[in-house]
C-alpha cells in the first residue's frame, strides 16, 4: 500500500517550489550585480576623474545590492497571505521580483506586508489565511496557519500547523538576540511604523518586546527613508556593553550593518568605564548642577600653571604677580567663548598686563609702540612657553581627574555641591578607570573646553569634494563602526532603550548627538531606578526638543512563563499597588522557587541550583546578585556552563534574558538602591522558563513598614 503523503508535507512541498523560485531567482540578480561592479572596473580604465567617479558609483551600488541580497539569504521567505482578490502574497526578509518585475517577495518592511502583522479575525484586512513559513537554511521544514476569515475560505484551503507566536517563545534562548520578523504581533508593527518625524515613545512592562521593536523600527525606517537614516547616521544607546553584545546581532540579521550601537559607558571613543559608581554618588553625578561645577571648572587654572611671569623688554624688567595673572585671566575669560578656543584672547589679556606694567611706573617710555611690543613678545619663545604652561589645550580626562583635589573641586562647587559632598565626587575622580556616571561628564567637560581653533589648510577643488563624498557614502557603513564618534558626531535618528534610567546628564549628552534628529525613546517606568523624575524629564525635553511626540504602550509579555511574571509582579504590587502591569502569555507548569538556607549553606545551595538549571534548561543561564557579591560568585561559579552560564549584577540584568535565572539574595538587591524594589523586579523577570531565588531570609518579598510612600514612587511614571 501507497503512504499518501500528509496535507502538511503536500503544503510544504507546494511552498519548497516557491521558495526554490525565489533563490533561482536571487542567483541571477547576483550575478547582475557583479556585473555592475564588473563594468565599473571597466569604465575606470579610462583613467579620468569622471570613470573615476562612475567606477565608484558603480561598485557602490553593487557592493549595496549584494550585500542587501546576502543579508536575508537564510530563510528568506517566512509568511504567505492569501487575500480575498486571489492573490498569495509572500513576504519575506527583503523584496525580490521576478524578470517581468512581478513580486516574487514582498520586503517585510513595506506597506503591503502590513496586514502580515496586523490582520486579525475580528479585522481580517482583506487576508483569508495567514500562514508562517519556518525554514532551516533554505529549506522549508515547517507551516504555521492562522485562518482568520473562514468564510471567505475556497473550498479545501489547507491550514496545519500550531500557533507560530508559542513555537518561537518556548524555543531556548541562545547568548544573542534574535529577530522577531516572522511574528511580530499587531501592537508592535503600530509601533514599528509609526512615522518618523519627532519623538516616538514605547513603554511596556519587562519582556513585551520594547528592545525587539525599537530595533525592527531601525530596519524600517531605514528601509523607507535610507538616504535620510543611512547619510545621517543612526545610534542606539542600550544600559551596559554587555546588554549591547546581546542585542547587536539583530540587526545585521535584518540586513543592517552600518548603525552605530553604544553603551552608556562607551559612548566616547576611547574611553571605556569598567565600574559604576553606587546610587548616591550615580544620583549626585547625574543631576543638572553637576553642569555648573563643571562650567567653573573648566576656567580654573590648571594646576601647573606658572604664578608669576617675567620678562625684560627695551632694557626694562617687566613682572607679572599671580594677582596682575589672576586679573588676565578673568579678561581672557570674558572675551573667550571656551578655554581651549580662548589662546589668542589669553595672549591678549597678557600682553595688555604686561603694557600696562610699563604705562604704571612713574616714567612710562613714551617711545614704545604697542604694535611692536607685541609683536616682539609675541615671537619670543619664553613667551610661548610661558602661554602653553599658563594656558595650555586640555582635555576632558585631565580636567576631571584635576578635581580629585579636594580644594579644587571645592572651588568649583559653588552652592551646587554640599560640603559632605566634595570629598565623596572627589575621591571617586581619584580611583583608576572612569564610572559610567563619569562618561556624561567628560562628554559635557569636552563641550565646555571647546576646540583650539583650527589651522587654515589647503582649500579643496569642488571635484575633489564630489569624489570624497562618493567615498564617504560608500564606505560610511563600515567606517561608522570604526571611526571614533567624538563629540561632533550628530545622528539623524537616536533609539535610546532602558530610556527610563538615564540621568540628566546622560541626557544632555545624548541630546548633543542629536539636534536635528528622529528619537525613538524605549522604557519602562516601573523598572526605573533614577530618584529624580522630574529633572530627568527636563533634560529628556530638553534634548528631544518639542516636536511631535507618538506613545504607544506594548501590554503583552513574551518573555517570561505566566509563572514566573505572577511572582515578580506580585512582588512589585506590594509596593506600588497601582501600577499596570502586562500580561504573560505563556503557560509552562514550571513554578518559580525559592530556597531558603542559613548563611553558611548560601554558597553551595546557590551552586547546586545553577548546576541543576544547567540540566534543566537547553538554552542560557543567567546568576543575578548584586553589585558588591557579583565578582565573588563569578568568581566561585566560574567553569560551570561552558559559555552558557553568565553572572550578572542588578542593574546589568536590565534588557537580558535568559532560559534559567537564579536570583540571589533579593534582599541585598532591594537595598543597594533607593529604588531597590524595582530593580528587583527587572532581576525577577529575566527569566524565560525557570526561575529559583536563593536566600538567607525569607520574607524578602515584604515591604518594611517604613517603605517610600507610593505615590511619591510612582512618579517616575510620568518620566515620558
Ligand atoms: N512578536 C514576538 N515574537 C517572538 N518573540 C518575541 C516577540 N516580541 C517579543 N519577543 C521576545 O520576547 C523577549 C523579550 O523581548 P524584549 O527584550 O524586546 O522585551 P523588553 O520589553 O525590551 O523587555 P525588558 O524591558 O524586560 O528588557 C525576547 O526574547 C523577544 O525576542
Amino acid at each position: 500500500m501507497i503512504d499518501r503523503p500528509s496535507v502538511l508535507t503536500t503544503e510544504i512541498a507546494a511552498e519548497q517550489r516557491h521558495v526554490d523560485a525565489v533563490y533561482a531567482r536571487l542567483e541571477e540578480l547576483r550575478s547582475g550585480a557583479g556585473e555592475v561592479e564588473a563594468e565599473g572596473h571597466r569604465r575606470a580604465q579610462l583613467g579620468n576623474e569622471g570613470a573615476l567617479y562612475e567606477r565608484d558609483v558603480l561598485v557602490h551600488q553593487a557592493a549595496r545590492r549584494l550585500k542587501a541580497l546576502d543579508s536575508g539569504y537564510d530563510g528568506l521567505v517566512f509568511g504567505r497571505l492569501d487575500l480575498h482578490s486571489g492573490e498569495a502574497r509572500h513576504i519575506g526578509r527583503l523584496g525580490v521580483l521576478d524578470a517581468t518585475y512581478e513580486p516574487l517577495v514582498v520586503d517585510w518592511r513595506a506597506p503591503a506586508a502590513a496586514p502580515f502583522y496586523r490582520a486579525t479575525a475580528e479585522d481580517p484586512l482583506g487576508v483569508i489565511r495567514r500562514r508562517v513559513i519556518h525554514s532551516s537554511g533554505t529549506r522549508v521544514v515547517g507551516l504555521s496557519d492562522d485562518l482568520l476569515d473562514p468564510s471567505a475560505a475556497p473550498e479545501g484551503m489547507a491550514v496545519v500547523g500550531e500557533g507560530a507566536l508559542m513555537a518561537t517563545l518556548a524555543r531556548a534562548r541562545g547568548r544573542a538576540m534574535r529577530d522577531i520578523v516572522s511574528t511580530i504581533q499587531r501592537e508592535q508593527d503600530v509601533a514599528i511604523r509609526a512615522p518618523a518625524s519627532g519623538t516616538t515613545i514605547i513603554e511596556g512592562g519587562p519582556g513585551t518586546g520594547k528592545t525587539a521593536v525599537a530595533l525592527h523600527r531601525v530596519a524600517y525606517l531605514l528601509y523607507s527613508d535610507r538616504n535620510r537614516y543611512a547619510g545621517g547616521g543612526v545610534l542606539v544607546v542600550g544600559p551596559s556593553p554587555t546588554f549591547v553584545r546581546y542585542i547587536d546581532q539583530v540587526l545585521p540579521s535584518l540586513g543592517e550593518e552600518g548603525v552605530v550601537l553604544r553603551s552608556l559607558a562607551t559612548m566616547l571613543t576611547g574611553i571605556e568605564a569598567t565600574r559604576r559608581d553606587n546610587a548616591a554618588l550615580s544620583a549626585i553625578k547625574g543631576a543638572l548642577r553637576m553642569r555648573r561645577v563643571l562650567s567653573r571648572l573648566v576656567w580654573l587654572p590648571v594646576p601647573t600653571a606658572p604664578t608669576r611671569f617675567r620678562t625684560v623688554y627695551g632694557g626694562e624688567v617687566l613682572t607679572l604677580d599671580a594677582a596682575a595673572l589672576a586679573a588676565a585671566r578673568k579678561a581672557a575669560r570674558r572675551r573667550g567663548s571656551t578655554p581651549n578656543s580662548s589662546r589668542g584672547q589669553a595672549t591678549t589679556a597678557v600682553l595688555d598686563a604686561l603694557w600696562n606694567v610699563s604705562r604704571s611706573w612713574a616714567e612710562p617710555p613714551e617711545h614704545w609702540e604697542r604694535a611692536e611690543f607685541d609683536a616682539e613678545l609675541r615671537d619670543r619663545s619664553e613667551f610661548r612657553e610661558f602661554l602653553a604652561a599658563w594656558w595650555p589645550i586640555v582635555d576632558a580626562e585631565r580636567v576631571l581627574r584635576w578635581a580629585a583635589d579636594r580644594s579644587r573641586l571645592a572651588r568649583s562647587a559653588g552652592s551646587d555641591l554640599r560640603r559632605d559632598e566634595v570629598p565623596l565626587v572627589a575621591a571617586s575622580f581619584a580611583r583608576a578607570g572612569w564610572s559610567v556616571a563619569d562618561v556624561a561628564l567628560l562628554d559635557e567637560l569636552r563641550a565646555l573646553l571647546g576646540k583650539p581653533p583650527k589651522p587654515q589648510g589647503r582649500r579643496r577643488r569642488p571635484e575633489e569634494w564630489e569624489m570624497q563624498e562618493i567615498r564617504l557614502s560608500s564606505d560610511r557603513a563600515s567606517a561608522r563602526t570604526q571611526v571614533p564618534d567624538d563629540e561632533d558626531d550628530e545622528f539623524s535618528l537616536i533609539v535610546v532603550d532602558e530610556a527610563q534610567d538615564l540621568s540628566p546628564m546622560q541626557w544632555r549628552m545624548l541630546g548633543r548627538r542629536g539636534k536635528y534628529a528622529s528619537w525613538t525613546l524605549v522604557g519602562d517606568p516601573a523598572q526605573s531606578a533614577w530618584e529624580d523624575p522630574d529633572e530627568a524629564a527636563t533634560a529628556m525635553d530638553a534634548a528631544v526638543g518639542t516636536r511631535v511626540r507618538r506613545r504607544f504602550m506594548l501590554t503583552t509579555n513574551y518573555r517570561n512563563s505566566a509563572e514566573i511574571f505572577e511572582l515578580a509582579a506580585s512582588v512589585l504590587r506590594r509596593w506600588e499597588p497601582g501600577l499596570d502591569l502586562p500580561t504573560a502569555v505563556r503557560r509552562t507548569g514550571a513554578e518559580p522557587e525559592q530556597r531558603v538556607v542559613s548563611d553558611d549553606r548560601l554558597q553551595d545551595e546557590l551552586r547546586a541550583a545553577v548546576v541543576e538549571l544547567l540540566a534543566d534548561v537547553e538554552g542560557t543561564v543567567g546568576v543575578v546578585t548584586t553589585a558588591d557579591e557579583r565578582d565573588d560568585v563569578a568568581g566561585r561559579l566560574s567553569g560551570l556552563g561552558a559559555g552558557r552560564l553568565q553572572v550578572v549584577d542588578s542593574i546589568e540584568a536590565k534588557g537580558l534574558e535568559y532560559d534559567g535565572v537564579v536570583v540571589v539574595q533579593p534582599a541585598g538587591i532591594i537595598a543597594e538602591s533607593s529604588a531597590g524594589h524595582r530593580v528587583l523586579y527587572v532581576s525577577l523577570s529575566r527569566a524565560t522558563h525557570r526561575l529559583v531565588v536563593v536566600t538567607t531570609s525569607a520574607d524578602w518579598a515584604e515591604p518594611p513598614a517604613d517603605r517610600p510612600d507610593p505615590d511619591r514612587l510612582a512618579e517616575p511614571l510620568s518620566l515620558f
